[in-house]
């Protein structure tokens, strides 16, 4: 899978975190930035990498801000792009079995690195159900289009 990562200066290290693990787990990796820890907005992060894979170059978004919110609202913006915010693994994989989400928040300020892999790694390997999930995101989507 392709992945895009963005965070904030507030995610920065645990973005760095996250990218070791999903390289190690054989996905290709793509980091839209903050690339240091100068005090920066989420909202530019996190739809920039929303964007990448609103236009198809990326499969996934895992994106890390203080609390996973501001980054999420940000992504979640885009149109086709349905982000979750998780400090769990169960909202995780239920995001996936259920909403098909295709981008995942983290908070950097919120749970400790090997939580949030774990989390990562249960929302990049868990099945979209589709079936009735499907209509309720194509209303969704609809929603979102319409404004
Ligand atoms: O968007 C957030 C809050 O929902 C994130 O936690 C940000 O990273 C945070 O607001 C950044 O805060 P800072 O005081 O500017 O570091």
């Amino acid at each position: 899978m392709r992945v895009v990562f963005g965070s904030d200066h507030a995610g920065l290290e645990m973005k760095q975190y996250l990218i070791e693990a999903v390289k190690r787990w054989g996905h290709e990796v793509e980091d839209i930035g903050a690339y240091d820890s100068q005090s920066v907005s989420y909202a530019d992060y996190g739809r920039k990498a929303a964007e990448v894979v609103a236009r198809g170059e990326a499969d996934r978004a895992i994106l890390v801000c203080g609390t996973g919110l501001g980054i999420s609202l940000a992504a979640n913006s885009v149109n086709g792009v349905r982000c979750v915010v998780c400090s769990e693994p169960y909202t995780a994989k239920l995001s996936r079995n259920h909403n098909n989400t295709n981008a995942l928040a983290v908070g950097a300020r919120v749970i400790a690195p090997p939580l949030a892999e774990m989390i990562a790694e249960i929302w990049l390997s868990e099945p979209f159900e589709g079936g009735r999930h499907q209509t309720r995101i194509d209303s969704v989507d609809k929603m979102k289009l319409e404004g």
